[in-house]
């Protein structure tokens, strides 16, 4: 019996697409051709029946590529210019495929605030929920431009796993530049084994996840186990797969062993605001 065979189960599922998903490594501009492979397969998951959020990178990406910036700009500003040209042109690009197949999409850009304030976090969570009755995939991003703090949430693998908390999400797929988590970064240490599935995050475990050395991610797998306790203490499993074969996404959610599962172990005390607050 294949143990992954409830995944196929999965209602309420969000995918976080990271730049080097979105984009090809030698140019830095969008891998359109992936990208009509992924809106089909997310439509064809909404058509399924299930409800999708897809949290997308890539606005900086984007930006910086539109305005000719080869190097990833040092200052705050420029970054935040950047992604408010890459956002609107992400948001182009995405509701221009979707439109494809008639499927509505919907931008919601979030930033550490919204969580943080009462008000603010239950009308994204309000929306959020209006949108998926509606059969709306949102797409969101951290809120860049006006993000105050070294673009506060830091990495989109977080805010996927707080949208994943907030909207009580039962899988969240993080969609990365490497097939799973290793034992160590594989780039740096050879020796790294495979971990398929993650029970318990155990400290050890921690140690195993470093920053990254590529120049598109941001937060490496330090920022994905961050992710997984999020993820898995509010009751989603949690898978991060390679983003270099984007049916991997349809992969996991028909239940087959590709990526790194993290088993979800709801806490009925988990208090998602509080975690935030704590970990800032
Ligand atoms: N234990 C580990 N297992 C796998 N990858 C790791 C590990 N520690 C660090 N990494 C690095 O994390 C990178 C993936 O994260 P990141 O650069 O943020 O890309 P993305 O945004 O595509 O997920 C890998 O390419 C790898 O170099
Ligand atoms: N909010 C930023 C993305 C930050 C981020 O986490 O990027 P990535 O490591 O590519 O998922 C952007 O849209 O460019």
């Amino acid at each position: 019996m294949n143990e992954r065979e409830y995944m196929k189960e999965k209602k309420r599922i969000v995918v976080k697409l990271g730049t080097s998903t979105l984009t090809h490594e030698e140019t830095g501009t969008l891998d359109l051709l992936k990208m009509e492979q992924l809106i089909r397969i997310l439509t064809d998951l909404n058509n399924q029946g299930k409800e999708v959020v897809v949290v997308s990178s890539g606005a900086i990406g984007v930006g910086r590529k539109a305005m000719g910036i080869k190097e990833r700009p040092k200052e705050l500003s420029v970054r935040q210019a950047c992604a408010a040209i890459g956002q609107a042109k992400l948001m182009m690009v995405y509701q221009k495929l979707f439109a494809e197949y008639s499927q509505l999409t919907a931008q919601v850009l979030m930033t550490k605030y919204t969580m943080l304030d009462d008000i603010s976090r239950r009308n994204a969570e309000n929306t959020f929920r209006e949108l998926l009755q509606m059969g709306v995939i949102p797409i969101v991003n951290e809120n860049d431009t006006v993000s105050t703090d070294e673009i506060e949430f830091g990495d989109n693998d977080t805010l996927s796993a707080i949208v994943a908390a907030l909207i009580g999400a039962d899988l969240l797929i993080l969609m990365s530049d490497i097939d799973g988590l290793y034992t160590d970064d594989p780039h740096t240490n050879k020796d790294a084994k495979f971990i398929h599935v993650v029970e318990k995050i155990t400290e050890s475990l921690e140690h195993m996840g470093k920053d990254t050395n590529g120049s598109l991610g941001t937060g490496g797998m330090a920022t994905k186990i961050s992710a997984a306790k999020i993820a898995v203490n509010s009751g989603a499993d949690m898978v991060i797969s390679n983003g270099k074969d984007i049916y991997n996404i349809a992969k996991v959610v028909n239940g087959e062993s590709v990526g790194t599962l993290f088993k979800a172990h709801k806490l009925e005390d988990f208090d998602l605001t509080d975690y935030i607050k704590t970990n800032r």
